[in-house]
C-alpha cells in the first residue's frame, strides 16, 4: 500500500497533540493497513526524543499505543519558520513524496500565520496531488476568507484544498444523508408545506478551558454558528444530491447556504454571555473574570440566529440556530416541528403538541414524536416518542475527517464558497452587535440560558 506524508505545520501547539495526533491514532487503530508518515515542524526547536514522547502520549491519551510502531517508525520533527520561503521549500523539498504516496500539509496554526504561509507556498512548485489542510476559522470574514481563497487558488486547485469541519465528519450529520434520502416516508414532508420550524442546537457544559486567548476574540458566533452549525443546517436542508461524491454532496451545500440570510440581523439575532455560577459541583467564575478575558470586548458566549432559506422548499421556514457555552446540561441537537394537519376529526381531542423529529447529536439516536390515540380514551389523543439508534462510528469525527483527508478526498471539506457564504450570511449580525444594536444579556454558568429565552428551556 502507498502512503502518505503529513507534514504539520504547528506541530508543537496544542492544536496538535490535543486534537490531530489523537484522532490520528484511532484512525491507524482502525484502519490497520493504512501507511502515515508524520513530519512535524514548527518555530521552537524540539529534540527527536521529545517529539516522539509528545507523539506517544497524544496516542496514549487516545488509547491506541498499539499503531505507534507504525508512526514512531519514521515521524521527525523538522525546527522552523513555515513563513519563510527556503525555509519551507527546503521542508518540502526534503520529504520523500511523489503522485502515488501524495504530500497533506496540515496547517495547525493560527490564522493569520496560516495566511502568511498561504502566501509563502503560492511562490514554492508543490509535489503533484499536494493537500492543503485548513483548520477553522478560514479568514475572518467574507473578505478575508475570499483572499485567503484566492491565494490558495495559486498553490494547489479546489479539490485539493481541505478546509477543516470536524462536524461534517461527526457520525449523526453524516447519517442524515440515509435518514433523508433513502426512506420514502421523510422526503415528501422535508419542505415549507410540512414543517413549521427547524432548531438547531448545540449546547456545551464546557466554559472557557483556558482558550481565552482564541475564544475572547472570536465569540460564539464565529466559533459554532458562522463554523459548525451552518454546515449542519445545509445538510439537514439541502436538496437529494445525485450522489455522495464530493462534487454532488459540497454543490448541494452550496446552493442551500448561498439561498440563507439572516433577514433582519437585530430582530433575528441574540446574544449573552455567562456569569458566575455552578455547573453540578463545579464552581465557574464570571466569564469576565477569567484569565486572559477582556471585558471591553463584549464577547458573547451564547449566541442564537434565525436563518431564512429563501428557495422553493423553504422559503418563510425559520432555521434557529444556537449554541451556548457553560449551560448546565448539554443538548446538541436538531429537532424539526412539523406543522399541524389539516384537519382533526371533531370529537378528536388533546392534540396541542406538533409532531417532531429531533435528532441528537451524540449520542447518535433520533426521536420521532408522534400524537397517537392516548391510552384508556382513544378519543382523546396522547403522545408517542420512537425512538431509534443511528448508526455510529469507530473514530471520533476527526478521525473521520482525517481519514477523507489523507484520501485526497474533499467530500467532508468545506469547499471555498462555503467558507464564503458562511462569513456573508453573519456578517451583518456581527456588525449589528458591533454596533450595540443588539443587547448583550446574561445568564448564570449551570443554567440554561437566559431566562426570556424560551426557545433554552
Ligand atoms: O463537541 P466537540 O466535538 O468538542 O465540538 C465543539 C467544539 O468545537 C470547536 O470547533 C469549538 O472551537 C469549541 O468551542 C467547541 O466546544
Amino acid at each position: 500500500m502507498t502512503g502518505t506524508t503529513l507534514l504539520i505545520l504547528g506541530a508543537s501547539g496544542d492544536l496538535t497533540s490535543r486534537l490531530l495526533l489523537p484522532g490520528l491514532a484511532t484512525l491507524l487503530t482502525v484502519e490497520g493497513e493504512r501507511s502515515v508518515t508524520v513530519v512535524g515542524s514548527d518555530l521552537p526547536e524540539m529534540t527527536a526524543d521529545a517529539w516522539e514522547a509528545r507523539v506517544t502520549s497524544s496516542f496514549e491519551a487516545a488509547k491506541a499505543a498499539e499503531a505507534l510502531p507504525r508512526v514512531l517508525d519514521d515521524t521527525r520533527y523538522v525546527a522552523g519558520d513555515a513563513t519563510d520561503r527556503d525555509t519551507l521549500a527546503g521542508l518540502i523539498g526534503s520529504l520523500d513524496v511523489d503522485a502515488d504516496n501524495p504530500l497533506v500539509v496540515y496547517f495547525a496554526l493560527p490564522p493569520q500565520v496560516s495566511a502568511k504561509v498561504c502566501t509563502t507556498l503560492a511562490g514554492i512548485d508543490l509535489p503533484a496531488n499536494t493537500t492543503l489542510a485548513l483548520e477553522k476559522p478560514f479568514g475572518y470574514d467574507a473578505q478575508s476568507a475570499k483572499e485567503l481563497n484566492e491565494l490558495l487558488a495559486q498553490s494547489v486547485p479546489e479539490d485539493r484544498v481541505f478546509r477543516i469541519d470536524h462536524f461534517l465528519g461527526l457520525y449523526t450529520v453524516l447519517n442524515l444523508l440515509g435518514l433523508r434520502f433513502a426512506n420514502r416516508l421523510l422526503e415528501p414532508v422535508w419542505n415549507r408545506d410540512s414543517i413549521e420550524k427547524v432548531e438547531i442546537f448545540y449546547d456545551e457544559t464546557v466554559t472557557l478551558e483556558g482558550r481565552a486567548g482564541y475564544f475572547d476574540r472570536a465569540g460564539a458566533l464565529r466559533d459554532m454558528i458562522q463554523s459548525h452549525l451552518l454546515q449542519v443546517m445545509a445538510v439537514v436542508a439541502m436538496d437529494p444530491p445525485a450522489s455522495v461524491g464530493q462534487r454532488d454532496l459540497r454543490d448541494a451545500i452550496g446552493q442551500i447556504l448561498r439561498a440563507a440570510t439572516v433577514v433582519d440581523p437585530v430582530a433575528c439575532s441574540r446574544r449573552a454571555r455567562y456569569t458566575a455560577g455552578s455547573i453540578g459541583d463545579r464552581r465557574v467564575p464570571d466569564y469576565a473574570a477569567e484569565e486572559g478575558v477582556d471585558p471591553d470586548l463584549g464577547t458573547e458566549t451564547l449566541a442564537e440566529v434565525e436563518v431564512e432559506i429563501a428557495n422553493h422548499r423553504w422559503a418563510g421556514v425559520p432555521f434557529i440556530l444556537r449554541s451556548g457555552k457553560s449551560f448546565g446540561r448539554v443538548r446538541k441537537q436538531v429537532v424539526v416541528h412539523f406543522k399541524p394537519p389539516a384537519h382533526v376529526p371533531d370529537g378528536l381531542l388533546g392534540r396541542d403538541t406538533p409532531d417532531t423529529l429531533t435528532i441528537d447529536l451524540r449520542p447518535d439516536t433520533f426521536t420521532l414524536s408522534l400524537t397517537t390515540n392516548g391510552a384508556g380514551d382513544a378519543f382523546t389523543l396522547g403522545r408517542t416518542d420512537l425512538v431509534g439508534e443511528l448508526g455510529g462510528s469507530q473514530l471520533e469525527p476527526y478521525g473521520e475527517v482525517l481519514s477523507s483527508m489523507l484520501d485526497c478526498n474533499p467530500r467532508l471539506a468545506v469547499r471555498g464558497d462555503a467558507a464564503e457564504e458562511c462569513w456573508r450570511i453573519v456578517e451583518p449580525v456581527l456588525d449589528a452587535w458591533e454596533r450595540d444594536d443588539v443587547e448583550l444579556e446574561t445568564y448564570p454558568a449551570g443554567s440554561q440560558g437566559p431566562d426570556n429565552w424560551s426557545s433554552t428551556r
